[in-house]
C-alpha cells in the first residue's frame, strides 16, 4: 500500500493502474492550474511531472518501515565526536536584513523561503582575510537540531568557518532515509537546486573541492548505504574533477550519476543565474551515468590525456627515504609484492613504507596481517615508529602524546581481522572495499599470502593466479596501493661462503607469476654481519615510477623500528676494517608532530 495522500497527491479514487494528476510541486505556481502534468504509476508508486520534472518514488509499506528503522538505529547511536568544538545556535539572532535577502533573492536567484527552512543568518565577524569584522551570510551547519559548524561569508567573499568545530555536509539532514541524493560543491549550488527543484535531498561538501573527504566517514553507512542514485554536482574545473572522482570512488560508480552545467557555467547557481530554475531542473534530470567499465576511447579519458600530453608522465608518491625515491615511487592502483627471507623485515618495512605514505600523501591504511596480531602489539610497533622512539612511559612520553598517538592510530591505521581461522581473499576485498567507502583507505596490506585460505579443488598455482589477478582488479577499482609479503621457497646456502644467498622475485613460492603480474617487486635483504639491510627494487613496471636492478641501503633501528638510509663502505673499528654503514641520515623526529603541524593530523 502506497500512501499518496501524505505527499499531497490526489489519485482521483483509484487505487490501481497508471494515472494523471495534478503536480503538488509547481500547480500553485502554473499560470494553467489544475492541468494533470503528473504520471502516476500507482502499482509501484511511481510519480513524475512532465512540467517541472519533479520525480517521486513513494516507498510501500515494508519499504518504509525499513527506512524507519534505519533512521531510528541512527537516531538512537548517534554520539557526536566529543573532540570538536560545538558552537551554540543562538535562535535570537535569525534577523535578516533586507539587503541580504535582496542579494539572495535578486543577485542569487534563490528561493526567499530557503532562508528560514535552512535557518540562515547575518551577522558581524571578525574575517582573517581582511582582518577586520565584516558582515557576513552564515550558513548553519545542522545534524539534527544540534549545531556543528557555521560558515561565515562575506560580501567581499571571504569566509570561515568555526575554528577546531566538526566539518560535516551541509544539510546533512536532508538526506536522512531519502532514496537518493545530490552533492554539491557549495552552499549556495545547494540550495540552488533546491530552488530549481523543489527536493531538499541535497548536500554539500562542507570545504570545497578537495580529494580529502575525512568528514563522509560518520555518515557513510547511517547518511549513504541506503541510497538508490547519488547525483554529483560538483564545479566543473579541474579541483571539482577530483572531488568527483574521490565521491564516486568512496561511493561507488554504480550508484553515482554525474551533473553537467549549461556552456559558459561551471556551477549550479551559475547555470540558475544564467539559464534559469527549469533548465537547471533539466541538468538533473539528464545527469549521465558512469561509463560502463571494461571500455574505454581517447573520449572517456580525455581530460586525463590532455594533462598527459601537456605535463608528460610524473613520478609517483615518494617516501622520504631518498636513496629509496631515487629508484622506486608509488603509484595508486598498483600491486607491489614484497619478499626476503624469514624474519628480514618484511613486515618491519612495509610498515614503515605505509606510514611514510600515510604522513606525506594522506594514504591511510587498511592491514590483513594475521601474523601481527593481536592488534595492540602492531599498533605499539607503528607508533614506535610514528614517535621515533620506544612507545611506552618514560623521558619525554606523555599522557597527551600517547592520546594524540592512539588518536592519530584508530583514524589512520585499520585491522582486518581473521575470525577464527584464516580468511578467503574474497572476503578480505570485501572488508577491504566498505573500508575503502567508509573510511577513505587507499593503501591495503596483505601480511603475508601464505595465511590465506586456499579454495579447495585449485592448484597452488591456479590459486595464486587468481589471487593476483583479484588483488590487481581491486587496486584498480578503488584507486588503492595494495602491498602483499609473500615468502619465498626455501633458499639454498652458497657452498663456498656458507651465506645465505638474497631472495629474487623468481624465489617466491608457488609461481613465477608474482614476477609478471605485480607492478613492483621489492626483496628485504637483511645482513646482520654488516649491520645494513638492503632494499632490492627487483621490478618497477613504469618506468615513469622508478627503475628496475636497483636497492638502497638502511640501518634498522632497533629502538623505534626505524630504516635510516646509510652507504655502504668500509666501518673502522678497534677489532679492524669490516664493510658496513657509513654515512647514515639518522632520524628521531615525532613524525607526529610535524604532522600535526602541518595541519594534517586526522585527515
Ligand atoms: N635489520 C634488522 N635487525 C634486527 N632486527 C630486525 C631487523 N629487521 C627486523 N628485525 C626484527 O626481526 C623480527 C622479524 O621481523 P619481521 O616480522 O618484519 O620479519 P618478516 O620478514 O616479516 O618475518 P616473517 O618471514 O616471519 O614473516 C622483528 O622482531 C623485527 O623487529
Amino acid at each position: 500500500m502506497f500512501d499518496f495522500r501524505k505527499h499531497n497527491i490526489n489519485t482521483r479514487g483509484r487505487s490501481s493502474g497508471k494515472i494523471k494528476t495534478t503536480c503538488p510541486q509547481c500547480n500553485d505556481t502554473r499560470g494553467h492550474k489544475g492541468d494533470r502534468s503528473l504520471s502516476v504509476d500507482l502499482d509501484k508508486g511511481l510519480c513524475y511531472c512532465h512540467h517541472c520534472g519533479y520525480t517521486l518514488h513513494i516507498p510501500d509499506d515494508a519499504e518504509e518501515r525499513r527506512r524507519q528503522e534505519r533512521i531510528d538505529r541512527y537516531r538512537k547511536s548517534v554520539l557526536l565526536p566529543s573532540h570538536f568544538r560545538r558552537p551554540v545556535f543562538n535562535a535570537s539572532k535569525t534577523g535578516r536584513s533586507e539587503a541580504l535577502e535582496r542579494y539572495w533573492t535578486e543577485e542569487r536567484c534563490l528561493r526567499q523561503e530557503l532562508l528560514d527552512e535552512l535557518r540562515i543568518t547575518e551577522q558581524r565577524e571578525w574575517m582573517p582575510q581582511s582582518e577586520k569584522e565584516e558582515n557576513c551570510l552564515c550558513f548553519n551547519y545542522f545534524e539534527g537540531d544540534t549545531l556543528v559548524n557555521t560558515k561565515f561569508r562575506s560580501g567581499q567573499k571571504h569566509f570561515k568557518m568555526v575554528k577546531d568545530a566538526e566539518l560535516i555536509p551541509y544539510n546533512i539532514n536532508g538526506i536522512l532515509g531519502t532514496r537518493q541524493a545530490v552533492i554539491t560543491e557549495g552552499e549556495f549550488d545547494a540550495c540552488a537546486l533546491m530552488t530549481a527543484t523543489g527536493r531538499r535531498d541535497i548536500i554539500s561538501v562542507p570545504a570545497g573541492a578537495q580529494s580529502n573527504l575525512t568528514w563522509i566517514d560518520r555518515f557513510v553507512e547511517s547518511h549513504f548505504e541506503d541510497k538508490e542514485t547519488v547525483y554529483i554536482a560538483v564545479d566543473e574545473d579541474a579541483a571539482g574533477e577530483v572531488l568527483r572522482r574521490e565521491l564516486v570512488r568512496r561511493l561507488g560508480a554504480e550508484c553515482c550519476k554525474i551533473v553537467r552545467y549549461g556552456a559558459g557555467c561551471k556551477d549550479s547557481n551559475e547555470h540558475l543565474i544564467r539559464y534559469g530554475a527549469d533548465s537547471l531542473a533539466i541538468c538533473l534530470q539528464q545527469a549521465e551515468e558512469i561509463p560502463i567499465e571494461g571500455v574505454a576511447t581517447a573520449d572517456d579519458c580525455s581530460e586525463q590525456l590532455r594533462a598527459l600530453y601537456e605535463n608528460g608522465l610524473q613520478g609517483g608518491a615518494e617516501t622520504g627515504w631518498e636513496n629509496l625515491d631515487a629508484h622506486c615511487t608509488f603509484e595508486l592502483g598498483r600491486l607491489v609484492v614484497i619478499t626476503g627471507r624469514p624474519g628480514d623485515g618484511k613486515s618491519e618495512f612495509t610498515d614503515e613504507l605505509v606510514l611514510r605514505l600515510r604522513l606525506r600523501h594522506g594514504w591511510k591504511t587498511a592491514y590483513y596481517s594475521p601474523e601481527n596480531l593481536p592488534v595492540e602489539y602492531h599498533l605499539k610497533k607503528i607508533a614506535d615508529k610514528l614517535l621515533g622512539r620506544n612507545f611506552a612511559p618514560g623521558y619525554g612520553m606523555t599522557e597527551e602524546l600517547y592520546d594524540q598517538a592512539r588518536q592519530w592510530l584508530a583514524a589512520n591505521v585499520t585491522h582486518i581481522l581473521p575470525g577464527d581461522g584464516a580468511y578467503r581473499i574474497d572476503d578480505i576485498l570485501l572488508k577491504a572495499r566498505q573500508l575503502v567507502r567508509r573510511r577513505g583507505v587507499r593503501t591495503l596490506v596483505i601480511d603475508p599470502m601464505n595465511r590465506l585460505e586456499q579454495d579447495s579443488g585449485m592448484t597452488e598455482r591456479d590459486f595464486i593466479r587468481s589471487v593476483l589477478n583479484k588483488l590487481c582488479r581491486f587496486a584498480q577499482r578503488n584507486r588503492c596501493l595494495v602491498i602483499l609479503v609473500a615468502h619465498p621457497r626455501k633458499v639454498n646456502r652458497n657452498e663456498a661462503t656458507g651465506e645465505l644467498r638474497r631472495v629474487e622475485m623468481n624465489d617466491i613460492n608457488g609461481s613465477a607469476d608474482f614476477g609478471n603480474m605485480t607492478d613492483y617487486c621489492i626483496d628485504v635483504d637483511r645482513n646482520d654481519k654488516k649491520q645494513i639491510v638492503t632494499i632490492y627494487i627487483d621490478k618497477v613496471r613504469f618506468k615513469h615510477l622508478g627503475s628496475a636492478g636497483t636497492c638502497a641501503k638502511f640501518v634498522y633501528n632497533f629502538i623505534s623500528g626505524r630504516y635510516f638510509p646509510c652507504e655502504e663502505g668500509i666501518v673502522h673499528t678497534p677489532d679492524g676494517d669490516s664493510p658496513g654503514p657509513v654515512d647514515t641520515r639518522f632520524d628521531n623526529a615525532n613524525w607526529l608532530k610535524n604532522n600535526e603541524e602541518q595541519g594534517c593530523l586526522f585527515h
